[in-house]
């Protein structure tokens, strides 16, 4: 997989230099660039932002530094020896995610909402383009655009207001690159984890096996494998239940 970034606080993507995402890309598992966009602008000031049209708070990012930055960004990754031939159909037909067109995600309070199944589905594209924005966003015309060449993907990480993309981009690119097979050490723990199967994942003890006056449930203790099953599967549910009712099942 090959992922650009491009952001005007590059600096702030220097933590997918660290742990497992760093190791990936040493490890030739991923192929990851991060582009400062005031490198694709051509005035003296390095210009990104002006006014809105319209009126309103806050400055609105350039359109010609974006589409300058995104086409560079096609020229060098896996697209760059595609020739003229029209785009496929979507690999998994309205998922956006075709054989072989880069998805460009735009982080934004105003996207869809990137869930596990998100992630799961940009595990599988070839190339991804994070578009971070600042200020109040990014003129409308750049995704317009870019959807000849891309398939856009506006996404939010939650309902609360960042600063900027960047953040959003940290979380998702983690989310997603630890999917890929060889990343983490223990696939079988991707299996067990929260929302990977819909639930929350069950409470988790290791030794002493009596803390602070706190004792680790007998059942885990037991060595009964089928009674273990049985109680983390409950504990599953009555912590969603408790806590993101929202994901539990419907009741039949
Ligand atoms: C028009 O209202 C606003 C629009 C944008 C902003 C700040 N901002 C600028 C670019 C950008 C990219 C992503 C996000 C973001 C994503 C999530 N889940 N929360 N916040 C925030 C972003 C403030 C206000």
């Amino acid at each position: 997989m090959r992922i650009d970034v491009i952001s005007i606080f590059p600096d702030y993507l220097a933590a997918l230099d660290l742990s497992l995402i760093g190791k990936a890309r040493a490890a030739g598992l991923l192929d990851l660039a991060v582009h400062d966009l005031r490198d694709f602008t051509t005035d003296r000031h390095r210009t990104v932002d002006d006014t809105p049209y319209g009126g309103g708070a806050g400055m609105v990012m350039k359109p010609e530094p974006w589409a300058q930055a995104l086409t560079a960004v096609l020229d060098v990754g896996p697209d760059a020896d595609a020739d003229d031939a029209p785009l496929s159909e979507d690999a998994v037909p309205g998922s956006g995610v075709a054989a072989d067109r880069p998805v460009l995600v735009i982080p934004s309070p105003a996207g869809e909402v990137f869930r596990q199944a998100t992630a799961h589905e940009l595990a599988e594209a070839d190339h991804l383009v994070f578009a971070c924005g600042r200020y109040e966003g990014i003129d409308e015309r750049v995704a317009e655009w870019a959807a000849d060449r891309f398939a856009v993907r506006p996404l939010s990480i939650g309902d609360y207001v960042l600063n900027g993309g960047e953040v959003a981009t940290l979380a998702m690119i983690e989310a997603i690159v630890r999917l890929i097979p060889g990343v983490i050490g223990n696939p079988g723990s991707l299996t067990e984890e929260s929302h990977a199967d819909g639930l929350l994942e069950y409470p988790m003890y290791t030794k002493p096996a009596s803390w602070r006056g706190r004792d680790v449930p007998d059942v885990l203790l037991s060595g009964d494998h089928g009674r273990i099953a049985r109680w983390r599967r409950e504990e599953q549910l009555a912590r969603t239940a408790a806590r993101r009712p929202d994901l539990l099942p419907p009741v039949c």
